[in-house]
């Protein structure tokens, strides 16, 4: 993007080649301690492109929420380093933050004043904004995520998806560079959670980086074209999402009325980690040529109704590179 590389010179620690002009997102060993001892982010070299739609990917207690935190220079961290939109934080948070969308664990919003005026009152308290045009920009940011008839209800009466969509239009009341999104859909019900989704989609189609946090794997696959994954306050691997899921090796599925023959011919070609369900057979591909495996099968006499292999998903990635399943709290 080049107006990131109009940006204040560097003026902090090198953050290393993969933090250039167009990394919306740059840190650099960040680590972050609580008083307590509790290492919540050991080490974190995040590198985010600009016009990406970042998935932030961990479970419960990783180190998402503190990430986020430090990033918005609302902590400072114990070491390390981060750049937003190629300046130092939080030294340059009040020059970076007007230009940073935000929706951090949930919008805080009066109950009792419509979602119109929550937004009228959220945006007169930003002294970046321009009284005389906030009228409209309220209207547009509101048409936005498709709450114009809903504007004048109270924000009392709105279901949880109407909040955050409230929530993302106060993050909308002004162009944004980048938008953070603390697990944007948690809580949500699953039609709640396709219109965030598409939403995302939407605002990312305009050129928009987005950040968004989540311990949903499916839902990165779905609306991320990059991906970060955490466990225990440390990074796994990042990049983009299909290279990530491609990293681990799909799973070669057998389906056969004769399971208990496949699955003996299977392991005797070289299968590992064999599992029957039913009529399917599945199990790591053996490294052999696939259609040697087959003839195998059928010369064995089995009946082979479909063979093939499986794609790899996220989640198998992290399992394979954690050895964990991806429920674990940290
Ligand atoms: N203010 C704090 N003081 C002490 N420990 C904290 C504090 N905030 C977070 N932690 C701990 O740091 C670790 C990481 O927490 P964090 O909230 O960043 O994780 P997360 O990935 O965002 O998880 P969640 O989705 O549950 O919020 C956890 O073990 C948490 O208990």
């Amino acid at each position: 993007m080049a107006e990131l590389s109009t940006a204040e010179p560097d003026t902090g620690p090198a953050t290393g080649p993969e933090a250039g002009p167009d990394t919306v997102i740059a840190t650099r060993a960040l680590t972050k301690r609580f008083r307590g001892g509790q290492l919540a982010v050991d080490g974190l070299d995040l590198a985010v492109p600009a016009g990406s739609v970042f998935g932030f990917l961990g479970p419960n207690g990783s180190g998402k929420t503190t990430t986020i935190r430090m990033l918005m220079g609302l902590i400072e961290p114990t070491s390390g380093t981060a750049r937003v939109l190629g300046q130092a934080m939080p030294r340059a948070t009040r020059t970076v933050l007007p230009q940073v969308g935000a929706l951090i664990e949930g919008p805080a919003l009066y109950g009792f004043l419509s979602g119109r005026d929550n937004l009228l009152r959220y945006d007169s308290a930003d002294p970046t904004a321009d009284p005389r045009t906030r009228r409209a920009r309220v209207a547009a940011a509101l048409d936005r995520v498709g709450l114009t008839a809903a504007a004048s209800k109270k924000a009392k009466a709105y279901s949880l998806g109407m909040k955050q969509r409230l929530g993302l239009a106060a993050a909308l009341l002004q162009p944004r560079r980048l938008l953070v999104l603390d697990e944007p859909t948690n809580g949500l019900d699953p039609q709640g959670m396709r219109e965030i989704r598409s939403l995302v989609r939407e605002l990312a189609s305009d050129g928009t980086t987005v950040f968004l946090s989540s311990h949903l794997l499916d839902e990165i696959e779905q609306v991320c074209s990059h991906a970060a994954v955490m466990a225990r306050g440390r990074l796994i691997i990042q990049g983009p999402v299909a290279e990530l899921a491609a990293g681990a090796r799909g799973l070669l599925v057998v389906t056969t009325p004769d399971p208990g023959d496949a699955a003996r011919v299977l392991k005797e070609q070289g299968m590992a980690d064999v599992v029957v369900e039913e009529d399917r057979v599945t199990g790591e591909p053996p490294d052999r040529d696939l259609a040697e495996v087959n003839a195998a099968l059928v010369s064995a006499g089995v009946r082979v109704r479909g063979f093939g292999l499986e794609r790899a998903s996220l989640e198998d990635a992290f399992v394979a590179l954690t050895g964990e399943g991806f429920d674990v709290a940290g």
